[in-house]
Order: C-alpha cells, then sequence, then structure tokens
C-alpha cells in the first residue's frame, strides 16, 4: 500500500516510524510519503489560509496549495488514489472502513486545520479520484494530523504480514467476527494480584466453558457501554408485558 499524507505540519508523522507500521514499512509492506501543503504556496509568508466568505470566526485553508498538491500526488500515481479527508463533518470511521481502505492501493490524507478546507478542493477532487470524508468520532480536532495517525494504524495493521498472528486480527472489538459486540474482559499471571484472582472458569481448561463466559462478558460490557450496537431490544418494562399479555 502506497500512502501519501499532505499536511501543514510533517514532523507530526516522525513516530510512525517508531511504530508497527515502521515494520511494515521496512517489510515493503506499506510506503508513505509526508509532504509539506506550504511546498505549494507561493507567496513571501507561505499563506495557507484566509478569511471566511461569509464572514464567521477562524480561518479556511485556501484551495490553491490543495489543488497543486494533489496535482503533483496524482502525477506520480499510476492509477487515481483514494483521497481520505478526517473531519468532524465525515461520514463514521469503523472497523469495516478501515478493511476497506486496506484493500486499496494507494490512499492519499489530507489533513484539515483551522475551521476546515475550502469545499471546492473536495467538490474538485471528485472530479478525478474517489473522496471519503470521514469522522473518528463526535468531537474537535485542531487538525486532521491526529486522526490520520490512528486511521493509518487501523488499516496498515489490517495487511497481511504486519500483524505476527493473523489470528489476533480475529476475536477483537468491533470485528465483525464477533457480530460487533465489545471484547471480553482478559487476564494473565498472577493467578491472584492485590486481593483480586483470575475467574476460576478461566483454569479450568474447558474450551465451551469459557467461550460462553467470554460471550456472556462480551454481551453484558455491550448492553451497559454500546446498547446501540445491539439489535433493537425493547426496555424490559416492555418485556415484562409482552410476557404478562
Ligand atoms: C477538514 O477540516 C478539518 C478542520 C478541523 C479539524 C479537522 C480534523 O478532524 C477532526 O477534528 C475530526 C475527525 N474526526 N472527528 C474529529 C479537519
Amino acid at each position: 500500500m502506497q500512502a501519501d499524507i499532505v499536511t501543514i505540519f510533517p514532523d507530526y508523522f516522525a513516530p510512525l516510524d517508531l511504530s508497527l507500521i515502521g515494520k511494515a514499512r521496512a517489510a515493503g509492506l506499506v510506503d508513505w510519503r509526508v509532504h509539506d501543503l506550504r511546498a505549494w504556496t507561493h507567496d513571501r509568508h507561505r499563506t495557507v489560509d484566509d478569511t471566511p466568505y461569509g464572514g464567521g470566526a477562524g480561518m479556511v485553508m485556501k484551495p490553491e496549495p490543495w489543488g497543486e498538491a494533489f496535482d503533483a500526488v496524482l502525477g506520480r500515481a499510476d492509477a487515481p488514489p483514494t483521497l481520505v479527508v478526517p473531519t468532524p463533518s465525515g461520514e463514521p470511521f469503523r472497523q469495516a472502513t478501515a478493511h476497506e481502505f486496506a484493500a486499496l492501493p494507494h490512499l492519499l490524507f489530507a489533513c484539515g486545520r483551522y475551521e476546515g478546507i475550502d469545499a471546492r478542493v473536495v467538490e474538485h477532487a471528485r472530479t478525478r479520484m474517489p473522496v471519503r470524508e470521514v469522522s473518528l468520532g463526535d468531537y474537535v480536532l485542531n487538525g486532521g494530523e491526529v486522526a490520520v495517525l490512528a486511521i493509518l494504524e487501523a488499516v496498515v495493521r489490517l495487511l497481511p504480514g504486519v500483524v505476527g498472528n493473523p489470528a489476533s486480527l480475529v476475536e477483537e472489538s468491533h470485528s465483525v467476527a464477533g457480530a460487533g459486540w465489545l471484547e471480553y474482559p482478559v487476564y494473565t499471571k498472577p493467578l491472584s494480584w492485590r486481593g483480586l484472582d483470575v475467574p476460576p472458569v478461566l483454569l479450568s481448561g474447558h474450551h465451551g466453558q469459557v467461550a460462553a463466559w467470554r460471550a456472556e462478558q462480551s454481551l453484558e460490557r455491550t448492553r451497559a457501554r454500546r446498547p446501540d450496537l445491539l439489535p433493537d431490544t425493547p426496555p424490559a418494562a416492555e418485556i415484562g408485558d409482552a410476557e404478562l399479555a
């Protein structure tokens, strides 16, 4: 996989070399190039933003540098990459999205800052490459860099050969295999720690009982923390009524 990242803070991506992602690059499974958006400015102050038409607080990123940055990346690519723009107003980025992105040969990440990027940048980009505007959650960051680090980690770890034991990719929270329920609690040595013991079922050697316990724990956690992940279940009161009816 090839990834190009355009940002006004290229140093944000130095940590990529340290992590699992760095090993994946060394193994040739992924390569990424970080580009400073200001390389495509031509004024003395290397201006990338200006005041918003229509008024309002904050600044908006100018379209010209983005257009030239995309020209440069497209010009070097055999086929158009998919443009990924992290933004609070994007579609939810989920594990399924990570799997979609992991199947793509070339990703082009645009890191927005300020109040956002002039809307014509994405509008024009759609005429020459697929575009995905994605949100990591309902909160606002100062820029897309942190989101791109998260997306890259979620995507690259799915590439074949990146994670040592592919089985460890299967039983995860939100993984399609576990019906998207939350992960069960995990334990390791010592057996007893500060007066807290490992649940005995996990020591029983009965794999069926262990699996059942884990499923129950997943369901209990999902009910408590993420009822939105469960199929529509009427509130308990209604269930009582139904039984009484
Ligand atoms: C594209 O323009 C902007 C402007 C401001 C910040 C950002 C970064 O994205 C987020 O803040 C975000 C992503 N998912 N949840 C929050 C992008």
